[in-house]
């Protein structure tokens, strides 16, 4: 069986915050601003499995009123999405992510995001891919107050035939 399910999350460009994108700390004079570590790919990536899986979404499962999740580690909180669809016998298709930011560069770091992401999900590197593009300028991205990111999964369920 096949399920696919699509993610998107926005989060706002500020001072004195860290820039962390698909578990990369990337050096940036702003750093995106959240009740977690606010990692826009890694929240894309999460919400696009739960969505395979017919969970609702990262709100539902780690409510940005709970201080449990202040500052969380947003690899955590995808490791244990990745246990629900691990417990219910699905293994990765495919997952391919865009980050839309105009800046910072992301190429340089987009190696290093696809490993994390394949390594979460216990996947080979090849079944994940990472995008990114600007918005030639245009809109909240363009303007620099925030970086947004999609997903897109697809996810398979080893069905027993009797
Ligand atoms: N924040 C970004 C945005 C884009 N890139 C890379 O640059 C290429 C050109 O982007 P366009 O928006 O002009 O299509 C694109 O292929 C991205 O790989 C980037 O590294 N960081
Ligand atoms: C991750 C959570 C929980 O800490 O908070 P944020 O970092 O604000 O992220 P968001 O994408 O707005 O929604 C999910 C949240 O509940």
């Amino acid at each position: 069986m096949i399920a696919v399910g699509q993610g998107f999350d926005v989060h706002q460009l500020v001072e004195g915050r860290p820039c962390i994108i698909g578990g990369v700390t990337i050096p940036y004079e702003k750093g995106l601003l959240g009740h977690s570590d606010a990692d826009v790919l890694l929240h894309a990536v999460s919400d696009a499995i739960l969505g395979a899986l017919g969970l609702g979404d990262i709100g539902r499962h780690f409510p940005d009123t709970d201080p449990a999740f202040k500052d969380a580690d947003s690899l955590k909180l995808l490791e244990h999405v990745w246990g629900l669809a691990r417990e219910r016998g699905y293994k990765l298709g495919n997952i391919d992510s865009t980050i839309i930011a105009q800046k910072p560069k992301m190429a340089p770091y987009i190696p290093e995001m696809t490993e994390i992401i394949a390594r979460a999900l216990g996947a080979e590197v090849s079944k994940v891919n990472v995008k990114a593009t600007t918005t030639e300028w245009l809109g909240f991205a363009g303007r620099g107050e925030g970086i947004a990111a999609q997903s897109i999964v697809c996810l398979l369920q080893d069905v027993i035939s009797s």
